[in-house]
């Protein structure tokens, strides 16, 4: 499987380090940037890797900035996205079972790597909960 990765400057390391362990579970990565520490514009990274997605050219993103929230603003506001912003193994859990989150956030400046590992492990390997009220919402949301 196919997953798209960006960050701007504060998610950069994080992001390397969650690359990695992406392609020792066995899945390829598109990274859309950025591609140093240098300063860059959070949203353009956030838009980039959400416009893939929603093209289908993957079918899951991540993307990192410091906190994790100006990428995930970014990301949302791209149709038929819907990225998670996670701190916590339960937040990964929940995104995935509940909102059938398509693209995952972390903050570099937030989150440790050990940490950022074990809440990607959970997002991917959790299954939506599909029929029923789960559905019913996030139907309501991919018609927004
Ligand atoms: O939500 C925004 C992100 O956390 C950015 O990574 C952050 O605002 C960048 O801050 P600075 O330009 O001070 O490094």
């Amino acid at each position: 499987m196919i997953i798209a990765v960006a960050s701007d400057h504060g998610g950069f390391k994080l992001k390397l380090a969650v690359k990695k362990h992406l392609i020792d579970r066995g899945y390829q990565i598109v990274d859309l940037g950025t591609t140093s520490e240098e300063s860059v514009d959070y949203p353009i990274y956030g838009k980039v890797c959400a416009e893939a997605v929603a093209a289908g050219k993957a079918p899951l993103g991540m993307v990192f900035c410091g906190t994790g929230i100006g990428i995930s603003i970014a990301a949302n506001k791209i149709h038929g996205i819907r990225c998670a912003n996670c701190t916590s193994v339960e937040m990964a859990h929940l995104a995935k079972q509940h909102n059938n989150a398509n693209m995952l956030a972390m903050g570099g400046r937030i989150t440790d790597e050990e940490l950022a590992i074990k809440i990607t492990d959970e997002w991917l390997d959790t299954e939506f909960e599909s029929g029923g009220r789960h559905s019913r919402r996030v139907d309501m949301l991919n018609e927004m």
